[in-house]
């Protein structure tokens, strides 16, 4: 806490509108919003996340920071980088390890859903990684400010309705080395405020961020179709299999109850009838 005390006074942030810090949080309003809008954030602040929601979100997320952090590594000395490199404090990729571990046990690379949107995602994490670091930047903002700001509010769903126990399967959560996380955003926004950039470069920068969000967005809706399809599909074969344990009746063979009763009573009342009229001709006749 005291090191980023100092390290924020040390560098006096002066953030103005102009700064990369400003813009990308400008530009990117619209598509901050969208993102809480999908059904799957959506399910993180009503507070009912399910097993299978969480897991699958951890498996995408994996694969995004194995490779933002990956390239993130190998750009380290990038002008454009190393000024926002901070793997001691912000890197996920193996806690979310940790996280997957326990869900899945020893093999769980093999059991791992990862969606389409998920590759397309890290296929530009790796591509820019290569042509344009300088717009790592873009990325490693969109995921790593959200997960210091919502992600904390959000980190107590899980926890509260799977019922999970002793921090285990919520180490995505936690941040460890940074006690403030707002000191911590402070320091993180000015050091991407003293990224010298083109102007060309900051507005590929912004498009790029704008860029990261949608990727987030599509990662969101193709998760929550896939859970959506084996829910349907789970609760098809749990009819299935209540209708195997007590057959259903057709409305034919309904209504031919109803016929077979209503003929029986019928039946019944003539057969009383001949008894009556027989007990009152003995009756007569012996009187
Ligand atoms: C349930 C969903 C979410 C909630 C409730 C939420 C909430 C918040 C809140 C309260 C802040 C702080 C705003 C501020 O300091 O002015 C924030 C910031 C942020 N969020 Fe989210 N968020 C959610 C999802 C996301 C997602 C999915 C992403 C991106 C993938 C994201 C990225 C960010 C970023 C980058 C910031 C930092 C903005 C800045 O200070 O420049 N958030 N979020």
């Amino acid at each position: 806490m005291e090191e980023e005390k100092q390290k924020i006074q040390t560098e006096k942030p002066q953030i103005t509108d102009c700064d990369l810090s400003e813009k990308i949080k400008s530009v990117t309003k619209e598509c901050h919003v969208r993102a809480n809008s999908t059904e799957l954030m959506q399910a993180f602040q009503r507070g009912n996340i399910t097993l299978m929601q969480y897991k699958l979100l951890l498996c995408s997320l994996y694969k995004i920071y194995e490779a933002l952090e990956e390239e993130l590594d190998r750009n380290a000395s990038h002008g454009s980088v190393a000024p926002i490199y901070f793997p001691q404090e912000l890197a996920r990729a193996e806690t979310l390890k940790r996280d997957l571990q326990h869900f899945y046990g020893q093999n769980w690379r093999e059991e791992m859903f990862i969606p389409a949107s998920t590759l397309r995602y890290t296929q530009r994490l790796r591509e820019i990684g290569c042509k344009h670091p300088e717009y790592l930047v873009a990325h490693a903002y969109t995921r790593y400010l959200g997960d210091l700001s919502g992600g904390q509010v959000l980190s107590r769903v899980p926890q509260r309705s799977l019922g999970l126990k002793n921090g285990e399967g919520l180490g995505f959560f936690s941040f460890p080395a940074i006690n403030s996380p707002n000191l911590f955003k402070q320091l993180y926004r000015s050091r991407m405020n003293s990224i010298e950039l083109t102007e060309t470069q900051k507005e590929g920068v912004l498009e790029e961020a704008i860029r990261a969000f949608e990727f987030n967005i599509q990662v969101f809706d193709e998760l929550q179709t896939f859970v959506n399809i084996s829910e349907e599909n789970e609760q098809r074969q749990r009819r299935k299999a209540q209708n195997l344990k007590t057959p259903d009746i057709s409305v034919s063979q309904r209504s031919a109850v109803t016929s077979s009763l209503t003929s029986d009573s019928q039946l019944l009342r003539m057969l009383l009838g001949a008894c009556l009229a027989l007990a009152l001709g003995i009756g007569i006749y012996l009187f």
